[in-house]
């Protein structure tokens, strides 16, 4: 007789951060999200989560970011694990451990990425067997940047964000992030761009065919020159520290720099692993950031790392 299968007693997955190397902003819609054409660009600056069965709900959060990061309902990890119990009909409470790496509010998805990693892990701990659409649609719900963490690689964004295609792409490329730890909220920032563009004629936005050329080709010469983000400026204008740090990397000898998402991340394109230490080295020596890390990318999206059978 063959032993029977046991639930798993816990579930880690790993998830990335991600840069958006294009950000074009439409028309504010009826709903109040802005229509998107976007490249998403995961990264391997990693959080993970841990899903256990406990007696009663609950989060506790790790690393340096830990007292930034709420730990109660309203932690979209726990939003995410929720939603999973609500549509596999579990009736089940979980403990959520988030071992934190991505910055807090800093433009590249950190909230997004722990709600895509609990939807995975969640579902693979109460084996709900949840279909990809049924994934997609519970992401989506969550934010607008989670369905992408759920992807990963590299991806075209458009409706709100949450409509995700991957990309082709060739080889990898390094980056490195100068973190500013007095974060921006996403939604001041679509505000400010809303009002520094309150007398332009917004066109509905489309993806750039030289980006596409530039990462089919594993071309970093061509990448540097297609990076854009509409959210820039108003990011800048909310935080005009930005400016400082991006003319430092580019005087530095990145090959080209933008703002991560909504900011205040900056993010700077190294040609090599060796460019981005160099970069890491002379950025933190200038004291111009709060933080300075390399990362590499694509990286894969929420993936499981660990199936904790033994009880
Ligand atoms: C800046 C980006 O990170 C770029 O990928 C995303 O557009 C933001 O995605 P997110 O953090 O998942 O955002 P959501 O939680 O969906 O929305 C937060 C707020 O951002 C604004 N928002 C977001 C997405 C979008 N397409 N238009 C918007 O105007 C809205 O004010 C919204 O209330
Ligand atoms: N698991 C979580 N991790 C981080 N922040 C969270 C989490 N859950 C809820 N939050 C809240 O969400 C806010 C935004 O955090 P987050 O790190 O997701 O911002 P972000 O990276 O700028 O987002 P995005 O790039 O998607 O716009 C935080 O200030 C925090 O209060």
């Amino acid at each position: 007789m063959s032993a029977p299968v046991l639930p798993p007693r816990g579930v880690s997955v790993r998830v990335p951060a991600k840069v958006n190397l294009e950000l074009r902003v439409g028309p504010r819609r009826a709903d109040g999200f802005h229509s998107l054409s976007t490249v998403y660009h995961a990264v391997d600056l990693t959080d993970s989560v841990l899903a256990e069965p406990a007696d009663e709900w609950g989060i506790t959060v790790l690393g340096p970011y830990a007292d930034r990061v709420p730990t109660d309902e309203s932690n979209l990890a726990m939003r995410a694990a929720r939603m999973v119990a609500e549509i596999g009909g579990v009736d089940e409470p979980v403990h959520l451990t988030i071992d934190k790496a991505i910055p807090v509010a800093g433009g590249m998805a950190g909230g997004s990425a722990d709600a895509a990693a609990a939807l995975v892990a969640c579902d693979a701990l109460w084996q709900t067997e949840l279909s990809r659409t049924q994934l997609d649609e519970a992401a989506a719900e969550l934010g607008s940047d989670v369905p992408f963490l759920l992807t990963g690689g590299t991806a075209l964004g458009s409706g709100r964000g949450e409509q995700v295609v991957p990309v082709l792409t060739q080889g990898s490329f390094h980056w490195v992030f100068a973190l500013h730890h007095d974060g921006l909220s996403t939604a001041a920032v679509y505000a400010e761009c809303d009002r520094l563009r309150a007398d332009d004629d917004i066109p509905e936005p489309v993806p750039s065919q030289e980006l596409m050329t530039a990462l089919r080709a594993g071309d970093v010469d061509k990448l540097s020159l297609a990076l854009m983000n509409d959210l820039e400026p108003a990011a800048c204008s909310l935080n005009p520290r930005l400016q400082q740090t991006m003319a430092a990397g580019l005087a530095h000898g990145a090959l080209a720099t933008t703002v991560s998402g909504s900011g205040p991340t900056v993010a700077f394109l190294a040609r090599d692993k060796a460019g981005a230490l160099d970069l890491m080295v002379a950025l933190s020596a200038d004291n111009i950031a709060d933080e300075v890390v390399h990362a590499r990318g694509p990286a894969a999206g929420a993936h499981l790392l660990s199936d904790i059978t033994v009880r």
